[in-house]
């Protein structure tokens, strides 16, 4: 076993995303579904602190206020999955004690859990000094879920496959986000079989093969960083599902339309709701309009680094 040096601790950063645009395909034999998605990484992060340890343990704090409560703490949570999987591949003998500082919201559809996922590899890589190179960390991390490799890469990208497929976008400025967060969860899963059940019963025979693809609009929007133009090809695929199982939701999207943001769309399976802002200016406004009517919301831009080792 590697000696235990108690003291070292390594400090990552991984950020949240949101889909800017998300074409859903046809559902796979291996129950994923073919996906077109364009990524945007957002300035709320979490931190993760790996400590050397014997076995592997994870808790949760929240500076940003993020309500952890059901956060699973067990094996289940991705960042001992990421942990194990790591120490698994290179045949490291001992363990980490991983201490999260938890800001991107809970089920979400912002990718915390990945970003957990994302920061933890390069945390133990760090610590344990497996060298892994980045296209290694990328494999592993789509092995412990789709959205995983984008935490690690940031910035902007198209995936394709399950998601987990990227091609870096070009892209220039920065956006300006206000996230209506609900109080509430909504299970990835649940909403992608809605979408199936909504297509089986209304359009199978209308659409029967589905092959996503990223409206052009969108890369060059991102390319010109003009939220303007990005505002009107926001798309996805997963938000009619998600307002049928939360209808609520759609007055949330109606209110932040009605007091300045240029368009709002369900981050990935929501149930937040991601507003774009003309500028910073338009994002206080927004946000204090949304304050005002009760929502929890928060400010973010991007697009923001991917998964790195933070210098404390
Ligand atoms: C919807 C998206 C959009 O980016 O994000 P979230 O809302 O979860 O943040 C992703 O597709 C979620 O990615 P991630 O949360 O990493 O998914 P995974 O853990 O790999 O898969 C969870 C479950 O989602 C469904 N799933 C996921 C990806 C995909 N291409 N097709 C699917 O059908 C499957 O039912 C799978 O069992
Ligand atoms: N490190 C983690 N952080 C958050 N949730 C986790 C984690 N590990 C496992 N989970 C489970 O995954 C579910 C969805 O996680 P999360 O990544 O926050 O949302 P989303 O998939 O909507 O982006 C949670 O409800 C929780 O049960």
């Amino acid at each position: 076993m590697t000696s235990v040096v108690p003291s070292t601790v390594v400090h990552t950063r991984a950020p949240g995303k949101i889909n800017v645009f998300l074409a859903v395909g046809d559902l796979q034999d291996d129950g994923y579904h073919e996906l077109a998605t364009a990524y945007q990484a957002v300035s709320l992060y979490e931190d993760v602190r790996a400590r050397h340890a014997d076995d592997f343990s994870v808790a949760f704090t929240s500076t940003g206020g993020v309500d952890i409560a059901g956060v699973p703490t067990d094996e289940s949570n991705l960042a001992i999955k990421a942990a194990r999987l790591l120490a698994k591949t290179t045949g490291y003998g001992g363990g980490v004690r991983l201490d999260i500082d938890k800001n991107v919201p809970v089920a979400g559809g912002m990718g915390g859990g990945s970003a957990d996922a994302a920061a933890s590899l390069l945390a133990c890589d760090t610590l344990w000094g497996t060298g892994l190179s980045r296209d290694e960390l990328l494999r592993l991390g789509a092995q412990l879920g789709a959205d995983v490799p984008f935490a690690l890469m940031g910035g902007t990208a198209v995936g394709t496959g399950r998601g987990d497929e990227l091609s870096p976008a070009l892209a220039q400025g920065q956006f300006q986000w206000v996230l209506a967060l609900a109080d509430f969860g909504l299970s990835t899963p649940a909403v992608y079989r809605e979408l199936d059940e909504h297509r089986v019963r209304h359009l199978a025979d209308i659409n029967p093969v589905r092959q996503p693809r990223v409206d052009s609009g969108v890369l060059q929007a991102l390319r010109a960083g003009d939220p303007g133009l990005l505002a009107d090809v926001m798309y996805n695929d997963l938000q009619a599902p998600a307002l049928h199982l939360e209808p609520g939701l759609s007055a949330v999207l109606e209110l932040g339309e009605q007091n300045g943001a240029l368009a709002g769309v369900v981050s990935g399976s929501g149930p937040t709701v991601a507003f774009l802002a003309p500028d910073l200016d338009g994002a206080l406004e927004l946000q204090i309009a949304l304050n005002a009517a009760k929502l929890a919301v928060v400010r973010a831009s991007g697009p923001v680094h991917g998964a790195r080792v933070i210098t404390d």
